[in-house]
């Protein structure tokens, strides 16, 4: 399985992301520039990364304008023939905003950048996991109806929560509606959260986390 990471201009989390899948779990990675479009070294067996930062300074809106780079069309292809992508914070951005997944991220609710560890917790996991956000526009919002077809999928894949996974309104720390840190498409091939997953893979950052996100993904 190889990963291809798409940098645009203003990510900044594109080399973090690279040193933890190539570094910290083992596996292969090429780095992709947005105004690229060939993804023909790819198949869906593999992983296409959007990685976190500040694409084209976050005008507009976050991802609004990284949504049309050349690269993201191929992208929206591949997702489209069934390969795998990951967004994570601006990646994650993009994806809603290239309508590969449903809702938005809108400012935070207390219009502040909030940068700390956090606990998140998926269904199918015994513990939460505390992994670090970075971000000022993360939270998420859909209407009812999609909310609702989310949940009844289980595509909803992170809460913010308590350290012990307890779902608690004073864990979420942007708003979010109901607590969401990071949503599926139905399929289970293209996934978006808000925390950095990469930021928490090595003893040296005293956190092995991420590496539990990245196996719930089938990455690692
Ligand atoms: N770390 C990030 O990816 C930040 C995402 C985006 N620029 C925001 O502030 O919401």
């Amino acid at each position: 399985m190889k990963f291809g990471i798409v940098v645009f201009p203003g990510s900044n989390c594109d080399r973090d992301m690279q040193d933890a899948l190539q570094n910290d779990l083992n596996k292969e990675v090429i780095m992709l520039w947005h105004k690229d479009e060939d993804l023909s070294m790819f198949t869906t067996d593999d992983y296409i990364v959007l990685p976190g930062g500040f694409s084209f300074g976050d005008y507009l809106r976050c991802g609004a304008i990284a949504r049309f780079s050349p690269m993201m069309q191929s992208v929206i292809a591949f997702a489209n023939k069934g390969g795998k992508v990951l967004g994570v914070c601006n990646g994650f951005q993009v994806l809603c905003e290239s309508g590969l997944l449903p809702g938005t991220l809108l400012p935070n609710g207390n219009q502040q950048f909030v940068c700390k560890n956090v606990y998140i917790k998926n269904d199918s996991l015994p513990k939460a996991l505390k992994i670090p956000i970075a971000h000022g526009d993360g939270r998420y919002y859909a209407d009812d109806k999609v909310l609702n077809e989310l949940e009844a999928n289980n595509q909803i894949i992170f809460r913010y929560t308590d350290e012990f996974g307890n779902l608690d309104l004073s864990a979420n720390p942007n708003g979010a509606i109901r607590n969401i840190a990071g949503i599926c498409n139905k399929e289970r091939t293209v996934f978006g959260m808000m925390p950095h997953p990469e930021r928490a893979t090595t003893p040296n950052l005293g956190n092995l986390d991420g590496v539990e996100v990245f196996r719930l993904f089938g990455m690692n």
